[in-house]
């Protein structure tokens, strides 16, 4: 990964497009997309504040890319209208738009050169030679590739590509950037590092990010906000801790994290709580794998069916004959007090996520 966050052309180039993108707010208003008698995006609103990083996450088929290609002028919204720093965009085509694209696919140029490809788009805007090559230069170094520039996209591995997409899509110094999925093609440790790298010069750089994805441990780690999109409808958009500790729906619930789903009395706050199914009378209650504790019992209503070690942690599931499965995460020193075969009973350590009241109109599985 780079090591070059404190060089001079990093600091050089990050001052400079700082002042020049601090006015860029991106509003999707009320964007609805029909294809054909199909609704994929409902009076969609967005507001991205100048420099703010928001990822919209939700399963596939939502409308994220929808929505990204939508801002970046691909697509038109069947209503409602994209908004760049106050100016109405929405007929603009795409190369008039000042955004800078990243997606899954590394998508370079593969007869240019590392250095060529990062070159491109301030080519085809007429940048004289030498400008070019110093623009480039310094982008190469601020991405972590500043010995890589002469080589070709085919010898570089996916994790040096995509830092050449990033690179390309940020040396026209565009208002917004937008990154479809950059991180899916690439191994786990690659992952977090480009995610981090991606964030630092996001963030060093100034610049309005949509960050479309699907995995929501990468929504949580990268964004200031995080906007979950469900069948094309915004379920909730706010800072990444009050999206997982405070979810506003079921839906954001089960798809941020795991969660046990219990019925509890409307008084339940925390304690031993039998698992048992939402039924009449009872409150529905989400409950966060670090908000509970198995306790062992010989009267436990639940017994220990499975243990995951991840390393520093364990996922203990327990199940109880009335149906509910518990999920817990434990420190994996403690997991040899849960073996499965443990008679154990849930207890509650801190506020359910969520509870939906007695008769809220929600599907609730166990
Ligand atoms: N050009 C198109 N014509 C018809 N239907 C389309 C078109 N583009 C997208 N769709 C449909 O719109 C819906 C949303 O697609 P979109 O690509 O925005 O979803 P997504 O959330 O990005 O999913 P994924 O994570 O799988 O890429 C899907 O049902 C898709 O089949």
């Amino acid at each position: 990964m780079s090591t070059a966050t404190d060089t001079p052309a990093r600091q050089t180039a990050s001052a400079g497009a700082a002042t020049s993108t601090s006015e860029n707010e991106v509003v999707l208003e009320d964007v609805t997309k029909r294809f054909g008698r199909t609704t994929v995006l409902e009076s969609l609103n967005l507001r991205l504040a100048p420099g703010e990083l928001i990822s919209v996450l939700g399963p596939s088929g939502c409308g994220k890319t929808t929505a990204l290609r939508i801002l970046a002028g691909f697509e038109r919204p069947t209503a409602g209208r994209v908004l760049v720093a106050g100016q109405d965009v929405t007929a603009m085509p795409p190369n008039r738009r000042d955004i800078g694209m990243v997606f899954q696919a590394y998508s370079l140029f593969p007869n240019l050169s590392v250095r060529q490809n990062v070159e491109y788009g301030l080519r085809v805007r007429r940048v004289r030679a030498e400008a070019r090559r110093r623009a480039a230069e310094e982008l190469l170094e601020m991405c972590g590739l500043g010995s890589l520039g002469e080589r070709y996209p085919h010898q570089l591995s996916g994790g040096q590509q995509q830092r050449v997409a990033l690179a390309r899509a940020l040396a026209v110094q565009p208002s917004v950037l937008l990154l479809d999925e950059p991180l899916s093609a690439l191994d786990a440790i690659v992952r977090t590092q480009i995610r981090e790298e991606i964030r630092r010069l996001q963030q060093q750089l100034g610049i309005t990010t949509m960050f479309v994805t699907h995995d929501q441990e990468e929504a949580l780690a990268i964004a200031d906000r995080v906007a979950v999109l469900n069948g094309g409808v915004i379920e909730q958009i706010d800072v990444p801790q009050a999206v997982y500790q405070r979810p506003a729906s079921e839906f954001v619930a089960r798809f941020v994290g795991t969660v046990t789903t219990l019925g509890a009395e409307a008084s339940f706050t925390r304690g031993a709580l039998p698992a048992r199914l939402p039924g009449p009378g009872l409150d529905t209650v989400f409950i966060r794998p670090e908000d509970l504790t198995l306790v062992p019992a010989a009267d436990g209503g639940c017994t220990v069916v499975s243990q995951v070690y991840t390393g520093e942690r364990t996922v203990v599931r327990a199940e109880s004959a009335e149906g509910p499965t518990v999920t817990t995460s434990v420190s994996s020193s403690e997991a040899a007090d849960l073996l499965p075969g443990t008679r154990v009973t849930p207890h509650v350590l801190a506020a359910p996520a969520l509870r939906l009241p007695a008769g809220a109109a929600q599907r609730v599985s166990p």
